[in-house]
């Protein structure tokens, strides 16, 4: 295999196709991928089901015979070329900020820089800065940051590369919530703001859900990693063959745009396709905003008819698409369709028995809850 400049898939596919069989001493990772070009694709899985090593070989950190990688035309691997890491347009945050003790932020910055002529620079430094919001660290030394104000110098200096992919390693793992919860909003910009495409490991399900796109999820056997799903993140959420919808914690997400406020009970009117949303909210937000709700699989219950006489505000009309056996024999899910949203139930199996719940059958999806994200 020659070391080489990039070179140019044949025909302009977009997106990023990714195969690799990975092996070493006791562990496999079978991929055969085709991501979206753009967006947040979570790499999301239990720890050890290979999305570091995934990660890395799509760098080229780790040199796997046979791979292929190819990113929106441009083809990184193949068995005739091997795109080494340094002349790979990407840039990779880990999940500690590597930053340099002896220079300040400014200077950190510039590092990204160094190497990138000015033409080539697809985030201007001061959209980067603005950005993660850094613009008052610029003068201060790494180890004055707090773990959050490090990781977003990381990111800031990552954009400066130019990069054509944005690789992000758990991120976020080596912060508190607290931390976690400010420095989220900023990934979200970065998100809606530049179309870089970012591969995000994670094995927290509330950080993919609040910024992913797509889902690849890795599981698998101990010691043979594999993937068990690829695709956009509301459908693969909802499915209930996966082990995700299994869990007490399960959830999916709605996309919803703020409509109204009700500023007598604070109470946030949502529009999505399935319908209408309340949600509470100390304040208004903007009519017409984008945002992005968490419904966890607990919240939502199933009725026949819209009950008026319930504190349950929301009400949405669905259809079963699919019922299954849950985590514990007490319990069961049931997937549903709101006007093309994917939504997910988990109610106990004798509900799901005294109503005779059927695939197909409509139904009124009941909403204790819903989180705001972003
Ligand atoms: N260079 C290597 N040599 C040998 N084994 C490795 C190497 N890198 C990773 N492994 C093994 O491959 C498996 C997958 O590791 P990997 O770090 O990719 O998982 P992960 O899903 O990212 O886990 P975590 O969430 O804990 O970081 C593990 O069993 C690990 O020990």
């Amino acid at each position: 295999m020659s070391e080489a400049a990039l070179a140019p898939a044949q025909g302009t596919a977009q997106g990023i196709a990714a195969r690799f069989a990975i092996a070493y001493p006791g562990f496999t990772l079978r991929a055969d991928l085709q991501l979206p070009g753009h967006g947040v694709t979570a790499l999301f899985g239990a720890s050890g089901s290979g999305k570091t090593s995934l990660l890395r070989a799509i760098a080229g950190l780790e040199r796997h015979a046979g791979g292929y990688l190819a990113v929106n035309g441009e083809v990184w691997q193949d068995a005739r070329h091997f795109v080494p890491t340094h002349r790979r347009p990407l840039g990779y945050v880990f999940q500690e900020a590597s930053l340099f003790a002896h220079l300040d932020v400014a200077r950190n910055l510039d590092y990204g820089l160094r190497r990138i002529p000015a033409a080539a620079r697809r985030v201007p430094r001061t959209q980067a800065i603005d950005l993660l919001g850094i613009g008052h660290l610029l003068q201060r030394r790494p180890d004055t940051l707090s773990g959050g104000e490090r990781q977003r110098v990381a990111i800031a200096r990552a954009l400066l590369t130019a990069p054509q992919l944005l690789l992000m390693d758990e991120p976020l793992a080596a912060l508190d919530a607290q931390r976690k919860a400010e420095i989220l909003p900023y990934l979200a910009r970065l998100r809606a703001e530049l179309d870089i495409p970012v591969l995000y490991v994670s094995h927290a399900l509330d950080e993919v859900i609040q910024l992913a796109d797509h889902l690849v999820f890795l599981g698998g056997e101990k010691g043979a990693g594999q993937v068990l799903a690829s695709g956009p993140i509301g459908a693969t959420l909802a499915r209930i063959d996966l082990p995700t919808a299994q869990s007490a914690s399960a959830a999916v997400l709605i996309e919803a745009t703020v409509q109204g406020y009700d500023s007598a009970y604070e109470l946030l009117r949502l529009g999505f396709a399935g319908g209408e949303l309340l949600a509470p909210h100390p304040a208004p937000l903007a009519p017409g905003a984008p945002l992005r709700l968490q419904v966890q699989a607990r919240d939502v219950s199933v009725a026949l008819a819209p009950a008026p006489g319930s504190s349950i505000l929301n009400r949405l009309p669905a259809t079963i698409t699919g019922i299954s056996s849950a985590d514990t024999p007490a319990h069961m899910l049931v997937s549903l369709d709101a006007g093309g949203t994917p939504l997910l139930a988990r109610i106990t199996r004798f509900s799901c028995d005294q109503l005779h719940l059927t695939v197909g059958m409509p139904v009124w999806a009941q909403i204790k809850a819903v989180a705001l994200l972003g």
